[in-house]
């Protein structure tokens, strides 16, 4: 299998060491222009380039955050390629969800949503069928998970003083925009369930949190829903739990399997 993967952070670093491992060839690092030498220090001699172009990997793995799907998420979908995201906050904006949409749809392109960070979202998904009354996300992390987000305008991260203290009160659909490194899992939530207006996000820091927390309580014909994780940091990057980077390494994998969930 061939692919290309979009960024050279953490989670592509991980994503692309697992897959080479798994037997996958890595064909192609996207980058911005300006940074190849960056993600050539990231990759060794991968060849890097700044656009899809007429590469024909089997698949392409966003992994560089809202900026990265929709640099190049039109032309991957447009060439007729499948892309595995995990920048699912960036959908909240509906003209880039309307055309990335329709390039998939006039150029045979899948857009694949990862789960990232979070789980529940199969049942989430089917109780969407028969009609949700509520769906609530609370995201806790540590401190220093929040930083460079807008917790920074509101909280003082470095002195909480034990106390957790919420940062955002409102619907997936700000907290999307507002937390694009963070608010992912608010986004894959709204989208299994009652949309990005409807869904409810509340986001915390805690001191006392070992683990990025991702809790979902749903209510609906089906029943009720509660699910909680406590994922584990990815090495690198502590705003980032490494079952993001687990999830897109399953979404590609999954892909070679003639048996699939
Ligand atoms: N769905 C989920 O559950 C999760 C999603 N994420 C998303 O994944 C992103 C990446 O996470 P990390 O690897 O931990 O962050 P990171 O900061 O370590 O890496 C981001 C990489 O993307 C590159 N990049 C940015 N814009 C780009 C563009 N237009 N084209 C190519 N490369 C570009 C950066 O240079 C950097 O190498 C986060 O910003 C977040 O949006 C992160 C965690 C969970
Ligand atoms: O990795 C996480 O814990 C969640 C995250 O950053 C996101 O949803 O963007």
């Amino acid at each position: 299998m061939q692919v290309a993967i979009i960024g050279y952070g953490a989670i592509a670093a991980y994503v692309g060491r697992a897959l080479e491992s798994e037997g996958a060839q890595l064909s192609m690092i996207l980058a911005r222009a300006g940074r190849e030498d960056a993600a050539a220090s990231v990759f060794g001699d991968v060849p890097v380039a700044t656009g899809i172009g007429d590469a024909r990997p089997d698949v392409v793995v966003d992994c560089a955050g809202h900026g990265g799907l929709s640099a190049h998420g039109l032309a991957i979908l447009g060439n007729g390629l499948p892309l595995v995201t995990l920048s699912l906050g960036a959908l909240a904006d509906a003209d880039l969800h309307a055309r990335l949409t329709q390039a998939a749809r006039e150029g045979g392109g899948v857009l694949h949503l990862c789960s990232g960070a979070i789980g529940g979202l199969d049942a989430l998904r089917a109780a969407a069928i028969g009609g949700l009354d509520s769906v609530t996300y609370v995201g806790r992390k540590p401190p220093q998970g929040w930083v460079g987000s807008p917790a920074e305008k509101v909280l003082d991260l470095g002195a909480l003083d034990g106390r957790a203290a919420v940062h955002f009160d409102g619907s997936a659909r700000d907290a999307a925009r507002l937390y694009p490194k963070n608010a992912n899992v608010a986004a894959a939530v709204a989208l299994a369930g009652i949309g990005f207006d409807a869904t409810a996000v509340t986001l915390i820091a805690d001191p006392e949190a070992t683990a990025n927390i991702h809790e979902i309580h749903a209510k609906g014909a089906f029943g009720e829903l509660s699910f909680r994780i406590e994922g584990q940091a990815l090495e690198g990057n502590p705003r980032s739990s490494a079952l993001a980077a687990m999830s897109a390494v399953r979404a590609v994998l999954d892909r070679r399997d003639v048996m699939r969930f």
